[in-house]
């Protein structure tokens, strides 16, 4: 076992997690979207918990939505680099990437329908 890789390894992963901290951090202070799909599984979580519900398929869904949303940050801003001008190709990167965050979204109401809704329609 070679001890002094395994230090520089941790040190190294330690750097990269600090990255992309950074760029959660960034994506949360530029994007309302982001904000309120953190908050949103924040939200989804807490009756999760409070209503003794299945946790994997709720932090899953959020896991899923908050990652493609953070990919669709990066797609815009690649592509705003990329072709600051109009063009077709543009506009497909953009709408496909802010696509795949819509069928995420509507696949993680669904799930959160499923699971939490049963629970919270016998509270009522
Ligand atoms: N360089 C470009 N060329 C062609 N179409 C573009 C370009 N930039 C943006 N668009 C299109 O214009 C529309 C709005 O783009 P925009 O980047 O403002 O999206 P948005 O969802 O409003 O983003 P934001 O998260 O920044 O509010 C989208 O349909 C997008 O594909």
């Amino acid at each position: 076992m070679r001890s002094d890789g395994s230090a520089l390894n941790l040190r190294r992963w330690w750097r990269s997690a600090g990255f992309a901290w950074a760029g959660v951090r960034q994506v949360y202070r530029s994007q309302a979207n982001f904000r309120i799909e953190v908050w949103a599984g924040a939200v989804a979580l807490a009756l999760a918990l409070a209503l003794r519900v299945p946790l994997p398929p709720i932090l899953l869904c959020c896991a899923l939505v908050l990652s493609l949303e953070l990919l669709n940050t990066a797609v815009e801003a690649v592509v705003d680099l990329a072709s600051p001008e109009v063009h077709p190709l543009a506009k497909v990167a953009k709408d496909a990437a802010a696509a795949a965050v819509l069928v995420a979204s509507i696949g993680a109401a669904l799930v959160g329908l499923v699971v939490l809704g049963p629970a919270l329609w016998q509270l009522f």
